[in-house]
């Protein structure tokens, strides 16, 4: 998923998105299995605009946040601002991009879903990056007969969701503990929920570990460069860089719990879990 949280979309010029959005579909191609572009938008022709885009460079599908300065106040009007932007890429899988916490939006995701279907016939599926597990869990039981895309956003519970019926998780800690994630997954397919708790905790423990020193998107991005070595640049303001101290507080915890290859530490190494 492109241009979202985590890759400042919405901080970005309209043609910087564009580029971004190219080079994914580009150098994803027979990589990714798919290739989702954010476009959500304060400007409805701007989110068009991307729309087209997305659709005219081969993405397999587009998502969509509430605009969030001049506010859609109830589902109808939030309905109509999204069915706008997928009418622009009617060929397109239309994701909704449940993130209330940051577009101030809180209507629930579960009423926007109740006959979404009749208004955007391309609607596919929901990205939730919400805790509230009453709401998600509600989408998939009122949407059992459809064959919507539940992918939960809030990686340090992803379990719970799984109990709930996600189908799948877009977050931004996989891009680092993408390995411990899939273990994670794999047990709960295995229905070894014991062992899928434990990945759960162990992500839980790195999670914790960096929200209580002040976790966000630019901390987000000093641990990518860190663990994979591809430098994320810095990100824009109003983000800040996160600081040295950060940086060098997560590596070692990181190193404690095993999450970074070839630390020599396993022997007297407490906290790993396997
Ligand atoms: C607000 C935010 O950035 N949410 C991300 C995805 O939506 C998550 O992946 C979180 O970064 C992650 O769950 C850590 O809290
Ligand atoms: C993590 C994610 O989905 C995002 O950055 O938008």
């Amino acid at each position: 998923m492109v241009n979202g949280t985590t890759g400042e979309g919405l901080s970005l010029s309209i043609s910087e998105r564009r580029q971004v959005a190219e080079e994914w579909v580009t150098k994803g191609r027979n990589k990714l299995d798919q290739v989702v572009i954010h476009v959500g938008a304060l400007s409805l022709k701007e989110s068009q605009e991307l729309a087209k885009h997305a659709a005219e460079i081969g993405a397999d599908g587009i998502a969509v946040i509430a605009p969030f300065f001049l506010k859609p106040w109830n589902k109808d009007v939030l309905i109509n601002f999204l069915k706008e932007v997928a009418a622009a890429a009617p060929a397109l899988p239309f994701y909704y991009y449940h993130i209330p916490a940051l577009t101030g939006i809180k209507i629930r995701a579960e009423e926007l879903l109740d006959g979404i279907q009749d208004k955007i016939p391309t609607f596919q599926g929901l990205k939730f990056s919400d805790t509230d597990l009453l709401d998600f869990g509600q989408c998939v039981d009122q949407n059992q007969q459809r064959q919507f895309a539940f992918l939960f956003g809030v990686d340090e519970q992803l379990l719970s969701a799984l109990v709930m019926g996600a189908t799948g998780a877009v977050g931004s800690t996989y891009n680092y503990l993408g390995k411990k994630a899939n273990q994670m997954l794999e047990a709960f397919e295995q229905k070894d929920f014991s062992s899928a708790l434990n990945y759960q905790f162990c992500i839980q423990r790195f999670i914790n570990f960096v929200v209580k020193l002040g976790f966000g998107v630019s901390q987000t991005k000093a641990i990518m460069t860190l663990v994979s070595g591809i430098p994320m640049g810095p990100p824009r303001l109003p983000l800040q860089k996160a600081s040295r101290e950060f940086t060098d507080n997560a590596e070692a915890k990181l190193k404690s719990l095993d999450f970074l290859p070839f630390t020599g530490l396993k022997d007297r190494n407490l906290e790993a879990c396997s």
